[in-house]
């Protein structure tokens, strides 16, 4: 495996000792790492943790016995649990910094969307995009986005060029978090050896290149593209930055916050090792775009939206279990999805995905899982019922629970919103889906 890898490195040098720890910490797993909404109080962490210089916000788990995701903090939203590397894409997107107005961001390579949710605590009153173009990996990115609460995201699934050419010129940000040879994820065993192959690094180079090409004219004018992956091999990382480097227009954007991670001569490229930083690693990188076709192809948000065909008429159910009705929706088949009236003007025509209202099975609607977890906007339940941590536990391994409401009702715990009943005659029905069902350590 050793020369390979040496060869994967390209031009990053490393004296023979420091490549036989990088080499021995790249095969072994590293610490579990959490990262906390900006919401919550670091000293209310139920387990033992260390802070992650790199990111404000997250903590790298100290005693190997705990499960983050048994807890019932992690079933509440109060955290999601992520490699510590890929938080270093996230501080080169400012995504801990408070949240900024009207920011509108562009994650490119979504799913399933550990950066994704955090971006979207970032924006203030703006709006994220998050595109995926594989379709089978949408429902994993649609979940985690809906645990977020936030009803300010829309996901597309287009090819980086089709959606250029939809939304050219109008993101103050862009995340390409570009498919890589992905070689920092062999000590999880979730990628093979061939991730070292010159073959697999070529390939995944091409592919990133195609993609940062779109990227750049997606930026406004001195918008910032942050470009990242979970690989070592210098042809899909600095030297990728150097090609855009050499582009009319894209200039290097140092980041002062992340200097002590700084990898080469460009100036805004920055590294974390797995035997220096005690995570599986990651690249990330800052440029600012000033491109002379960035001319904004679409409105920005808010801006008055042309009349679109009459939408579907929404199901009179809604208006029993939410205080408001959603004016800006599209039903798509079996499924709503409704947004804030201020969401960009192109939403509708651009969505593959978005903050789920409903769901039909069959005949019938029922409110959607990502509902009953919304923190922001107009879609509140009119009913909720607060539980114990014992009855929390019980309906988290999907059991009914006590409940004296009548009809759906939102379950919570400690004021954070688990899930559905149905209630009726003192029981409440479990309506958990499969994937937030867990039991609690
Ligand atoms: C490294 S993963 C992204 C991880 C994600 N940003 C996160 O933090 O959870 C790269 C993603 O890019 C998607 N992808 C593959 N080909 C693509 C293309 N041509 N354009 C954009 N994304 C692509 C993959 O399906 C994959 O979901």
């Amino acid at each position: 495996m050793l020369e390979p890898l040496v060869a994967a490195l390209g031009n990053v040098s490393m004296r023979p000792e420091e490549f036989a720890a990088f080499s021995a910490a790249l095969m072994s797993r590293h610490p579990s790492a959490v990262r906390y909404r900006q919401d919550i109080d670091p000293q209310d962490i139920a387990f033992p943790v260390r802070p992650i210089p790199w990111y404000s916000l997250g903590y790298q788990c100290t005693d190997p016995e705990v499960r983050p995701s048994r807890t019932l903090s992690y079933a509440a939203g109060d955290f999601f649990i992520q490699d510590a590397g890929s938080m270093l894409a996230l501080a080169a997107a400012d995504a801990d910094r408070p949240p900024q107005r009207d920011r509108l961001i562009c994650d490119l390579c979504a799913a399933p969307g550990g950066k994704s949710t955090a971006l979207l605590e970032s924006i203030g009153d703006g709006f994220l995009l998050a595109n995926e173009p594989i379709q089978s990996r949408i429902a994993p990115l649609a979940y985690n986005l809906a645990r977020t609460g936030s009803d300010r995201y829309a996901i597309s699934s287009l090819d980086p060029e089709r959606l250029q050419s939809r939304l050219g010129g109008i993101f103050d940000v862009v995340l390409a978090d570009v498919p890589c040879s992905g070689q920092a994820l062999l000590g999880r065993g979730k990628q093979s050896l061939a991730a070292v192959s010159k073959t697999q690094i070529e390939h995944s180079a091409l592919r990133a290149k195609r993609i940062l090409a779109s990227a750049v004219h997606l930026l406004r004018p001195g918008g910032r593209l942050v470009l990242s992956t979970c690989t070592f091999a210098e042809a899909e990382n600095e030297s990728q930055v150097r090609w855009l480097l050499d582009q009319d227009g894209v200039t290097s954007e140092p980041l002062d916050r992340l200097a002590d991670y700084a990898s080469d001569e460009t100036g805004c490229s920055y590294r974390l090792w797995p035997h220096r930083h005690d995570c599986a690693g990651s690249f990330a990188a800052s440029l600012r775009c000033d491109l002379d076709d960035a001319i904004p192809a679409a409105p920005a948000i808010g801006a008055k939206r042309k009349r679109r065909k009459k939408p579907e008429r929404l199901p009179e159910e809604l208006g029993d279990w939410f205080d408001a009705t959603p004016q800006r929706y599209q039903v798509a088949g079996a499924v709503i999805w409704a947004w804030p009236e201020d969401a960009p003007p192109w939403v509708e025509s651009i969505a593959a995905g978005g903050p789920e209202a409903a769901y039909r099975t069959g005949q019938t609607w029922k409110p959607a899982h990502g509902a009953a977890l919304r923190r922001t906007g107009a879609l509140r339940a009119t009913e909720g019922i607060e539980v114990d941590a014992t009855t929390a536990q019980r309906f988290l391994g999907g059991e009914p629970i006590p409940c004296e409401a009548s009809g759906w009702c939102v379950v919570r715990y400690q004021g954070r919103a688990l899930g559905w009943v149905k209630a009726s005659r003192g029981t409440g029905k479990n309506h958990l889906p499969a994937a937030a069902r867990m039991i609690v350590q």
